[in-house]
């Protein structure tokens, strides 16, 4: 299947050790106004609270962590409103200042790792990666929906199912003007973008993901290749060369509701988190990762047991983007074994 012609270049076949050098940058961004839910902007705290930070040390060798906070906003960059955009002010501010601030972590030489919120939030963390790189940027949006609508096309008005569509080139033509967005000017282009995941689209977002052949791989792919094989193809469709920087957009209802069940748009039948752990130990695995967003964490949703498993689930996700070790390893000396003391 042509999907698939490349896949002899397998990213398992890297087995370069990183974790010791890679320095990284964490961001919170409590931001819930991208959708109609409240409990989002809870998120990066609840996983913060589970360890985060002493885990990316202790679990993946990673000696150098710097804590940036919470991104913070006035909503002062812009008071128009457009049609079918709730709470567009809010999310334009939001999304100005948290571009400048992920333009900065990656500037001070760490990968950035930015905890949403809503997956609005892809708009800033995208845009200033690209400010800090380059335009040519490698981008893998890992999701069950494809958030490419424009204003025109969404059925809800939630600008987290816009995010895509604000950033690339290739639909500037179907945006009205958008008032206070001129800082924008960095545009993805949609050549460099593959979906993983995808299992719930709107009309217009398949219209738009067929005209334009934007790369995507949805669950019967995984079904029927497997994940690694996707993995594989999803790298070599979103960067022939194998040398852009890759920018991972994780929205945690990528996997199924019974491994992560709260947040806010679950969709039945996905990834199992076994899944996603492969998808982020290959992307580790190229040694080019330089942003990661982990979204659409909603405490609020469902019982303490759901929270513990979702916000577990988002744990095994980042741990393994940044190198955790989940396979045997040989031990180094015997002196392991206990003495057999019945002798
Ligand atoms: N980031 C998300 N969970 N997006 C869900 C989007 C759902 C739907 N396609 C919409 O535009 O409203
Ligand atoms: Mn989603
Ligand atoms: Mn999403």
């Amino acid at each position: 299947m042509k999907k698939f012609n490349r896949i002899a270049t397998t990213c398992i076949s890297y087995t370069r050790r990183l974790s010791g050098s890679i320095k990284v940058g964490v961001l919170d961004v409590p931001f819930e106004k991208g959708q109609d839910k409240s409990g989002v902007e809870i998120g990066p705290k609840s996983i913060r609270e589970a360890g985060l930070i002493q885990k990316l040390i202790e679990c993946c060798g990673i000696k150098d962590v710097k804590d940036y906070g919470e991104v913070k906003y006035l909503n002062n960059c812009v008071n128009a409103q457009v049609l079918n955009m709730k709470h567009y002010d809010d999310v334009i501010s939001c999304s100005r200042e948290l571009s400048d601030q992920v333009e900065k972590v990656i500037r001070d030489g760490r990968i950035c790792l930015t905890l949403g919120g809503d997956h609005s939030i892809g708009i800033g963390t995208i845009h200033g990666h690209m400010k800090a790189k380059t335009e040519d940027l490698a981008v893998l949006w890992v999701d069950a929906h494809a958030d490419l609508n424009t204003n025109r096309s969404s059925q809800s008005g939630n600008i987290h199912g816009m995010p895509l569509a604000v950033l690339a080139k290739e639909l500037d033509y179907y945006w009205p003007p958008l008032p206070g967005a001129d800082w924008l000017k960095c545009k993805l282009s949609l050549r460099n973008l593959a979906y993983i995941g995808l299992r719930s689209l709107d009309p217009y977002e398949h219209v738009i993901m067929h005209n334009l052949g934007i790369a995507h791989f949805d669950m019967f792919d995984i079904q029927r290749y497997g994940i690694d094989a996707v993995v594989s193809a999803a790298l070599d469709k979103m960067d022939p060369d194998h040398n852009k920087p890759i920018h991972v957009s994780f929205d945690i209802d990528s996997l199924d509701p019974l491994e992560a069940p709260s947040t806010g748009t679950p969709v039945r039948g996905g990834l199992l988190l076994r899944e996603g752990i492969h998808i982020m130990t290959a992307i580790y695995k190229t040694g080019r990762l330089g942003a990661l967003d982990l979204v659409e964490v909603n405490p609020k949703i469902g019982n303490q047991s759901d929270v513990d498993r979702t916000v577990t689930a988002a744990m095994h996700i980042i741990l393994a983007a940044f190198g955790q070790n989940r396979r045997l390893v040989k031990p180094e000396s015997n002196d392991l074994i206990p003495p057999n003391n019945n002798k």
